[in-house]
């Protein structure tokens, strides 16, 4: 990344939200990206602060001074604007962006669900409804060559991702029972945000574990359901329970399902590795590994491990990512990616930060 806007070759974008977790985020990634200049960065509560003096990691690298969100101000400096806000506030600028000629990627939950009366019944009626159609759900994986040619895309939740691609070769095949899906995902604090809640304190999350949203209570449930669904070309239920554990960063998914016809973990194994072997961040393990959120943290990876149990004819999938890059930030990067023509891993390339 370069920090001289004069430098005209290069995409001008701007990060609406910088000085939340997934802001900072796409801040470090974009840092190694050779083809992208940060030009405006975002903040209400610490407008007139250098981002550096939130975040002293970007000390000397980027010492932008935080904008209060001005839409109109950004459009004229940005090519592409990321907006990391939480949603419903997503909504109120986008469309401003969008007629401004500018690109967007929405890092929020606001265009990720097709149907307002969905969308509506989860958060609370949408403001821009119109441009729920156009608006394109943007895991890679899934369609790729819609992204290239969007003007919006809606990045993914981070437990929706790792679910998702978990269950994606086994849906395009129709190799399950879609009524009987389970998915118990795990997840690390920063997925919660930087704002001050009572259940991200310390004495809430340390040396704890807890369910939460129970039930199919949970607003990430109409999201994967709806990507699952177009998966298997019929609509799928999921039984969701997402679980907070004491940790940073990281999204474990164990998913539980049954095999409609006679399997072997050797063919699951197989078909896995075959759907994702020209995929730059999916990595199918072999047979009898499974994946840990401390091999994907920091990384724009998506491991994921499977096997058939035979005792209750059952298949386990394992799927690990990092919730602020590939269930985030760095999928956000990878959509900016496509939308813009650079090669699709571009600032993207970095190994998981182990031990
Ligand atoms: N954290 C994660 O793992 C993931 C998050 N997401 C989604 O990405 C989005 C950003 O998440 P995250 O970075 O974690 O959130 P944070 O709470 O850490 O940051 C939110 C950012 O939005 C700004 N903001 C908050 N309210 C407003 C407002 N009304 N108007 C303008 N700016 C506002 C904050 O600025 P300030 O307070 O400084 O004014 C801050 O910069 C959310 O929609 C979240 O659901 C998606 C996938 C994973
Ligand atoms: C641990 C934790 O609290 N995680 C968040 C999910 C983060 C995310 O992806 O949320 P959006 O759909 O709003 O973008 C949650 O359960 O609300």
């Amino acid at each position: 990344m370069f920090l001289n806007r004069e430098i005209s070759a290069m995409l001008n974008v701007a990060i609406v939200g910088a000085s939340g977790y997934t802001g900072l985020e796409l801040i470090r990634l974009l840092d190694r990206h050779p083809g992208v200049v940060i030009s405006c960065v975002t903040s209400e509560q610490s407008a007139g602060k250098r981002i550096s003096d939130i975040f002293p990691t970007l000390r000397g690298r980027c010492d932008l001074v935080l904008e209060p969100l001005n839409p109109s101000a950004i459009a004229a400096r940005a090519d592409l604007i990321f907006t990391a806000l939480p949603h419903q506030a997503a909504m109120k600028v986008v469309p401003d962006f969008l007629a401004a000629g500018k690109k967007v990627v929405d890092l929020s939950a606001d265009y990720r669900l097709h149907d307002p009366a969905v969308y509506g019944a989860w958060y609370e009626p949408h403001l821009n409804p119109e441009l729920l159609p156009e608006a394109v759900f943007g895991l890679p994986e899934l369609r790729r060559e819609t992204i290239r040619k969007a003007r919006l895309v809606a990045n993914p939740g981070c437990y929706p991702t790792s679910v998702i691609l978990g269950l994606k070769p086994l849906l395009e095949n129709a190799l399950i029972d879609i009524t009987a899906i389970i998915a118990d995902s795990k997840s690390g604090t920063s997925g919660a945000g930087r704002s001050a809640k009572v259940d991200s304190l310390y004495c809430e999350v340390n040396d704890s574990f807890k369910a939460y949203g129970v039930g199919g209570a949970h607003r990430h449930t109409p999201e994967i359901e709806q990507e699952l669904s177009e998966l298997a070309g019929q609509p799928v239920t999921i039984t969701f329970t997402p679980h907070l554990v004491p940790m940073d960063r990281g999204i474990l998914s164990t998913i539980y399902a049954t095999p409609n016809r006679p399997v072997t973990t050797e063919e699951l194994v197989s078909l896995y590795a075959d759907t994702y072997k020209d995929e730059p961040f999916v990595r199918p393990l072999p047979k009898g590994q499974f994946p840990s959120t401390a091999f994907v943290r920091g990384s724009n990876f998506c491991d994921i491990g499977i096997t058939l149990d035979s005792r209750t004819n059952r298949i386990v999938v394992v799927s690990a990512i990092d919730n602020l890059v590939k269930g985030a930030s760095g999928q956000a990067i990878q959509n900016m990616n496509l939308i813009c023509g650079f090669p699709e891993t571009s600032g993207l390339e970095g190994l998981a930060i182990f031990p």
